[in-house]
């Protein structure tokens, strides 16, 4: 980053991930936030944020526009993409923060209203132009892609898991239950939802539901493609969410402690995203941390020749930074482009 001039930035989609975004590129000096688009209104978008947020007295609300000391955000009341004039506000990209809208028309429909690049928060519906965790395939990324996944926090704690492991290991196939706390899409009381299970109280129950981390891991460690079955268990936790990962090994000579070794080693690879817990934490331990994958070494567990079992743990502001660190990397291959030319 030269300094002079930050990365122009929109949100769409002001919810929790929307907010982290948010409040992380309002802590860093190269990313400006210059529009958000949501169906809640300008005051509550407002009062949430400052609900929550680290340090709430830096957020103002001046008519229309979200203020701090340093960054001018217009909120507009907006709820489909196409309604979006990202032209008028000159962004360099949108991060599309709804959930809702991860199909190539919904994406195209921010592309088609100005933005030069939609980056969304959700694995997509389907096939677009790269899905990208910058410690993993970054280096794969092209200045041409338009239409950006960056996973998921769940499919980002597990292509961590697994890339670090498969750099010293042979992982022949394996399974991933997250353990997640709800989330916004399922029903408060028993409501006829999308399907059954979702349609179920959250706060009451274990709900088993699926994940598509496994339809899409290939996208982004291409070895594992078809290898590893993914489900989600929603349970009655407000946030934090723990990765139970069984892994069958091709050698059955690979300790528990071999793998807490690997893992610490990766953390210090991955500095930013990864680290290592080596005490007995739980979920409320997790909350407000910006690692991707807390590798909880106490959870290693060895049974018969082939079979181990991990833990790690994670929350959505994790991938919230990750989200901006997919947008500074955009932003890199912009600038070589400009400068190449
Ligand atoms: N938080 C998690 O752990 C988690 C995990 C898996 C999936 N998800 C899904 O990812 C998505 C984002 O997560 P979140 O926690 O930030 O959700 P959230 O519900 O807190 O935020 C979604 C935001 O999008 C806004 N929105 C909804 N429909 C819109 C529309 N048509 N136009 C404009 N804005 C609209 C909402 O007003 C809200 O501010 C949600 O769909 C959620 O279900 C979340």
């Amino acid at each position: 980053m030269d300094g002079s001039k930050p990365i122009r930035l929109g949100i769409m989609g002001f919810g929790q991930t929307g907010r982290q975004i948010y409040e992380l590129a309002c802590a860093s000096s190269d990313i400006a936030v210059l529009a958000v688009a949501d169906v809640g209104r300008p005051d509550i978008l407002h009062y949430l944020l400052q609900s929550e947020a680290k340090d709430p007295g830096q957020f103002r609300l001046e008519g229309n526009f979200l203020t701090t000391d340093r960054q001018r955000t217009r909120l507009m009341s907006i709820d489909t993409p196409g309604e979006m004039p990202w032209d008028i506000f000159d962004i360099d990209m949108v991060i599309d923060a709804t959930g809702i809208y991860g199909s190539e028309l919904d994406m195209r429909s921010h592309l088609d209203g100005g933005a030069p690049r939609v980056l969304i928060r959700t694995l997509p519906d389907d096939n677009i132009d790269r899905i990208v965790i910058p410690e993993i395939n970054g280096g794969s990324a092209d200045v041409r892609d338009r239409m950006i996944s960056a996973g998921s926090p769940t499919t980002t704690a597990l292509c961590l898991l697994l890339h670090i492991l498969s750099e010293h290991f042979v992982i022949e196939c394996g399974s991933m239950t997250t353990v997640h706390a709800y989330t916004s899409d399922q029903a408060l009381q028993d409501y006829a939802g999308s399907d059954y299970r979702r349609s179920r109280s959250a706060p009451k129950n274990i709900i088993p539901n699926g994940h598509d981390a496994g339809r899409w891991l290939g996208h982004v460690l291409p070895s594992f493609a078809g290898k590893i079955h993914t489900s989600t268990l929603n349970v009655p936790v407000q946030e934090g969410c723990l990765l139970d990962t069984t892994l069958v090994l091709d050698s059955t000579a690979v300790t528990a402690d071999e793998i807490n070794e690997v893992m610490r080693t990766g953390a210090k690879q991955f500095p930013s995203s990864v680290s290592v817990v080596e005490d007995p934490i739980v979920s409320s331990d997790v909350l407000g941390s910006d690692y991707s994958l807390l590798f909880d070494a106490k959870g290693t567990l060895k049974a018969g020749d082939h079979f181990i079992k991990t833990l790690g743990w994670y929350e959505t502001r994790g991938h919230a930074a990750r989200l901006l660190d997919v947008v500074r990397l955009y932003a890199d291959l912009d600038r070589k482009l400009e400068a190449e030319s």
